[in-house]
């Protein structure tokens, strides 16, 4: 089974039980998953908290001296050496105490590009492994935002959320400790409205929190809604809609304001009273100071010591309070990513075992992918060395059949074997090793021509990529073009024709040389010229394999050894072209509809096998 924890701790059951409230955020979401990928780089992180510390340590030094030299004036006068010297003190402290912040935030970055790697390859080495359904239910640019936008937003967490943090609480933990030593009652004065100013942020962030859900499902319908807009442009453009599509988008923005209103009205009255109270301490330090001098029992430069820090005494809170709100900010996305991490991958025996030849066997298979099942008691056998075709309507489950073969989804009853042994027996490495499969419209990977066909076989040399090319008829288009091999494919290699995209597949899948191939509907998309050349680059495929082919155009399967008809996910028919045609049911129906169509003018192609000339085809 491939090892997916080998830069991250395993996938715990602990991870997948239920969140208790699952639309209340869970606050310290992102620290608990990053912890999980912070070994190798603890000691980093703890040098860079230690040297946060002694940073912190620096930045007061010039308070103190202010503090020793104030109070040293009121007592004796302005003693210019003493002046000098805090001077100096101070300059050193401050110069010191930015190089060692300095330090600190660079070794956190560091700490937090190794963590962020570690936790990007985990998940996209684990999103490898999870079976096709789990995308399918979901938006495509959903994947790319749980491996590259999420990561990113906890990048702050280590880069600057640490080191800050740390040395806020340090900061604010000298400090009262300080003043408490200095004198305690003005002390508790100082800090008399810390604990409302809390309450209050407290309260405030938990009625926020009741819209964090909300609030992330309305920025997830915007982000979707204006990606969409912009992705189908050009459909948007053709039917005169943009209108209508901008109207979608701008309710989506709405949306996504109201609830930030929404939660404005709910946070910002208890928000505000912590910004309010929390740096107002001055309004306490002033009556209780007045009244304890009045009495006697505190001095002047005791109380100047506590107006100046009492003043800044709530900087370090105000600090925290805004890492502890990037941590909320972030806190549902660093959810999803723990939930994708802990979905169950798909299962592997990781079994290599020996096959009893390639038959491809479905033995009473039903398949749905909600409740409703799309494939019900479908078996057949599909023979090595034989060519077998799947037709049938529009949504009758050609391609569903064809996808099980491939293990893209395992069967809910029944089961599929190969060689003899079921799927789900055969470790995935070895059941990929023996299945090509070439999709209808196949994808095409940001790199060369040639790395692309290379796909199929790693190892393969050059000359291998090309005689590939070769059968797969896509050599002279290739070098046609002014790179030859060596042209770049940008987006899903869309500078192709389909037809063209189409035979670098072939090429792939010819170069993978599996036993067992699956064609599903590769001439799709092709014109008739294409379609021509396709056919024959399938037909340097098959000799002596498995073949699956679901097809469309009829006349490409009339030769195969084996059709089988599906009807409403259900094996209607089966039989050879002539015996099938000959029986009068749903296949000889669809031939009649097919051979009509051609008759108005549909050009039938060259098939993979040898097919009836045209002329003799039966009408
Ligand atoms: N990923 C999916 N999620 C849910 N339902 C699906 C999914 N893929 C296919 N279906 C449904 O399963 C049924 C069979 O679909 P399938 O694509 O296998 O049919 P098909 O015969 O290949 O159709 P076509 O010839 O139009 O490609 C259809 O009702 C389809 O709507």
């Amino acid at each position: 089974m491939t090892d997916i924890t080998r830069d991250g701790p395993a996938v715990g059951e602990a991870d997948r039980r239920p969140k208790p409230g699952a639309d209340a955020p869970d606050y310290l979401a992102s620290l608990k998953l990053l912890s999980r990928f912070l070994a190798g780089s603890r000691l980093h992180l703890a040098a860079a908290v230690v040297i946060a510390t002694a940073a912190v340590a620096c930045e007061l030094l010039p308070i103190v001296a202010v503090c020793r030299v104030l109070t040293a004036v009121l007592a004796d006068g302005i003693d210019a050496a003493l002046l000098l010297k805090a001077a100096g003190v101070a300059l050193a402290a401050v110069i010191v105490g930015y190089a060692l912040m300095g330090a600190a935030v660079g070794l956190s970055h560091v700490v937090a590009f190794d963590v962020l790697c570690r936790l990007r390859l985990a998940l996209a080495r684990h999103l490898g492994t999870l079976p096709l359904g789990w995308f399918e239910g979901r938006k495509s640019g959903d994947a790319k935002k749980l491996v590259i936008d999420e990561p990113e937003s906890m990048e702050l967490i280590f880069a600057h959320g640490i080191p800050e943090g740390v040395s806020a609480l340090a900061t604010w933990l000298a400090v009262s400790a300080w003043l408490i030593a200095v004198d305690w009652r003005m002390a508790l004065a100082t800090m008399a409205l810390t604990p409302i100013s809390f309450a209050a942020l407290v309260l405030g962030m938990r009625r926020g929190g009741r819209r964090a859900a909300d609030y992330q499902r309305a920025g997830a319908r915007m982000n979707a809604s204006i990606v969409e807009f912009l992705a189908g442009m050009a459909v948007v453009k053709i039917f005169n809609r943009s209108g209508d599509s901008f109207a979608e988008t701008a309710g989506a923005v709405h949306g996504y304001a109201a609830v930030e209103t929404a939660w404005a009205r709910d946070y910002l009255p208890l928000g505000g009273t912590f910004f309010a109270l929390a740096p107002a301490g001055i309004v306490v330090i002033l009556p209780v100071g007045a009244f304890l001098m009045a009495a006697g029992s505190l001095d002047l430069p005791t109380l100047a010591l506590f107006v100046i820090l009492g003043a800044n005494y709530s900087q370090p809170l105000m600090k925290l309070f805004n890492q502890f709100h990037t941590l909320a900010h972030i806190s549902m996305g660093s959810t999803r990513v723990a939930e994708a991490l802990a979905e169950p991958p798909q299962p592997d025996s990781g079994r290599r075992v020996a096959l009893a030849g390639h038959d491809v066997v479905f033995e009473n298979v039903s398949f749905g992918y909600g409740p409703v099942d799309v494939l019900s008691d479908v078996s057949f056998t599909a023979r090595a060395g034989a060519v077998t075709a799947l037709v049938g309507p529009s949504g009758a489950g050609k391609s569903t059949v064809a996808g099980l073969v491939a293990r893209f989804r395992d069967p809910r009853a029944g089961r599929v074997t190969l060689g003899g042994v079921d799927l789900r027996d055969i470790a995935l490495d070895q059941l990929m090793e023996t299945v090509a499969f070439v999709f209808q419209d196949s994808f095409l990977f940001s790199d060369t021509i040639a790395a692309n066909i290379r796909y199929g076989d790693p190892r393969a040399s050059d000359a291998e990529v090309e005689a590939a090319a070769r059968a797969a008829r896509a050599h002279d288009f290739i070098t046609a073009l002014p790179d030859g091999y060596a042209t770049r494919l940008g987006d899903r290699g869309r500078q192709l024709s389909g037809g063209e995209r189409q035979r670098i597949a072939i090429a792939r899948a010819i170069l993978k040389d599996a036993p067992v191939i699956v064609l599903d509907e590769a001439t799709a998309f092709a014109d008739p010229d294409n379609e021509a050349a396709i056919q024959e680059a399938i037909g340097a495929l098959t000799a002596g394999r498995t073949l699956i082919v679901v097809a469309h155009r009829l006349h490409t399967v009339m030769a195969a050894d084996q059709i089988l008809v599906l009807d409403g996910g259900r094996v209607a028919e089966r039989g050879r072209h002539d015996d099938l045609v000959a029986g009068g049911g749903l296949y000889a129906r669809l031939w009649r509809d097919y051979t009509e169509a051609r008759d108005l003018g549909l050009k039938p192609a060259a098939a993979p096998f040898p097919v009836p000339r045209e002329e003799a085809l039966p009408r």
